[in-house]
């Protein structure tokens, strides 16, 4: 990209960043009330970045009551959708005229290459809000069949306050998935970022109140999943929790909503997506273009990854030396280097589970190598029963195992307690379409690698979702609850309403 700076650009903007630190809570930032904090780290250096504040849930309390005063009295809720809709695309331009530092921000905080947070993170995030800013005014309700005497009417109405829960991977643009409905449906937020990485989140917060959304509306609570998540979770005063992390915490949301008020819980959880390459897949070179983004985008740590590659047993050979051949112009390195495709693991606790699947038990083909805090793009070929196989690693490492007919590739596809997304490569369409339907996954890519834009709704099957959407018309679903407004129109009174 031309418009990238070179490492030591980077580098000196790195240097000259203030780092938001504190808790945003009612429109200000303030340290938490018990005034203890935790590090955040560079992964890629090691070095502590600045000390955030390690909230719980005296902080979450008065988060929550802020979000409730907010939304009772209108301030954002009641506004007409169009001013949300100006705010929020005043938002939008402050981001970008901030990309910069929020690019290097991100980078830092999470080991990301500066390349795809220039390229990717920061660009979709504002994308997204835009796409939901410009939503909000054209969604009209609806009316119900109703006889001439009645006039039903189904309305939608924002939920109210609600938690947000976001996870590390995808920090800027995961908070932009779930503000930019929320915001825009006229919720009030209370977001949880990953403690991993709480910089961004913090810093679009100080940007959203100069864009002119009201204080208490957006809030930000920084600390650990039991200290922050947990209480937001119970909190009888919230409405609606969304979450993206892992399926075992998102089982956790719905025992919380369970144990306290039953608040709407929308999960967006794990995967370990197949993709599918058939022996009449056109032009391998690009089916392993494809591969290795799906495999090696975001070092892996990415829920829609393709962790299993499924491959027709004659073309296996063939196409892993293409793979081999795409991934290794994947440099990995410096994120703030912009060559760099490849950046650290999100943190040591993380790099140390990923290693744990490269313990030389398996076929390595490519990569198997792992060194502070950094992974090599790596290929095992394993069994179908293997650890490798069936757990979400989140890193680097793409397992592949052979199959002899498209009946047994989606067999093996199904074979999961996930169904987040999946690819079929095959230039017979009709079969790829087949397959395509009968692979329990929500996102079904065709001939290529991607998890769709703003506008088409994301999420899971089984085990990988829960509740709702994110993106697209649908996610505004996950934000709004129907009313039905029954009015009698007929001039006598004492006629029953039917
Ligand atoms: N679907 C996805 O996008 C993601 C999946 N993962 C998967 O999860 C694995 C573990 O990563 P983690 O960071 O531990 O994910 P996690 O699911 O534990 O964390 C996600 C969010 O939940 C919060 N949280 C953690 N424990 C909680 C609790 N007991 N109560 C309430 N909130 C809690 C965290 O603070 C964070 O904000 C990864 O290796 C990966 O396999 C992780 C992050 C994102
Ligand atoms: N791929 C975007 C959603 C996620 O990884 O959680």
């Amino acid at each position: 990209m031309s418009d990238l700076l070179t490492t030591q650009e980077y580098k000196s903007i790195a240097a000259g960043l203030s780092l938001p630190h504190q808790a945003f809570i009612d429109g200000s930032f303030r340290s938490a009330i018990s005034g203890k904090t935790f590090a955040t780290t560079n992964p890629a250096t090691g070095a502590d970045l600045t000390q955030i504040a390690a909230c719980d849930a005296a902080d979450v309390d008065v988060a929550v009551e802020k979000a409730r005063d907010a939304f009772e009295d209108g301030r954002w809720s009641r506004l007409h959708p169009s001013a949300r809709k100006e705010v929020l695309i005043k938002l939008a331009k402050l981001i970008k005229r901030n990309a910069r530092e929020l690019a290097v921000m991100e980078s830092l905080d999470s080991g990301k290459t500066i390349f795809d947070c220039e390229t990717v993170d920061v660009p979709e995030t504002i994308h997204c809000l835009i796409w939901h800013a410009e939503l909000i005014d054209k969604i009209y309700d609806q009316t119900a069949p109703a006889s001439d005497d009645h006039l039903a009417m189904i309305l939608r109405e924002p939920v109210g306050v609600v938690g947000l829960v976001l996870p590390w991977n995808f920090p800027l643009l995961m908070l932009a998935w779930k503000i930019g409905p929320a915001l825009a449906a006229g919720c009030s937020v209370v977001v949880k970022p990953a403690e991993e990485t709480s910089l961004t989140a913090l810093r679009i917060a100080e940007l959203a109140m100069e864009a002119g959304i009201p204080a208490g509306v957006f809030n930000v609570v920084t600390g650990s999943g039991p200290d922050v998540g947990e209480p937001l979770g119970r909190h009888p005063d919230v409405d609606m929790v969304s979450f993206t992390g892992s399926t075992a915490t998102g089982r956790r949301f719905l025992s919380y909503s369970g144990e306290s008020n039953l608040k709407e819980v929308t999960l967006e959880m794990g995967g370990k997506n197949p993709a599918i390459v058939m022996a009449d897949a056109e032009n391998l070179d690009r089916v392993a273009a494809h591969i290795v983004n799906g495999a090696f985008w975001n070092m892996g740590e990415n829920c829609s990854a393709s962790s299993r590659l499924i491959v027709a047993r004659e073309i296996k050979d063939a196409l892993i030396d293409k793979i081999i051949a795409h991934a290794r112009e994947w440099p990995m390195g410096d994120p703030l280097d912009p060559a760099n495709r490849i950046g650290a693991l999100v943190s040591q606790a993380h790099f140390d589970k990923v290693c744990s699947y490269l313990d030389g038990s398996q076929r390595i083909l490519l990569g198997g190598t792992a060194e502070n805090g950094f992974v090599e793009p790596t290929i095992l070929e394993v069994p179908a029963d293997a650890k490798a196989w069936r757990e979400e690693i989140f890193g680097p490492v793409l397992s592949v195992t052979t199959v002899d007919t498209m009946d047994q590739a989606v067999a093996l596809a199904n074979d999961t307690e996930y169904g987040l997304a999946a690819s079929v490569f095959s230039s017979n369409i009709k079969q790829a379409l087949r397959a395509a339907r009968a692979i329990r996954a929500g996102t079904v890519t065709v001939n290529s690698f991607g998890e769709g834009d703003s506008a088409t709704p994301f999420g899971g099957y089984k085990q990988s979702g829960f509740g709702g959407r994110d993106n697209g018309i649908h996610a505004h679903d996950q934000y709004t609850q129907i009313k039905t407004l029954w009015i009698d129109l007929s001039d006598d009174a004492d006629e029953a309403v039917s």
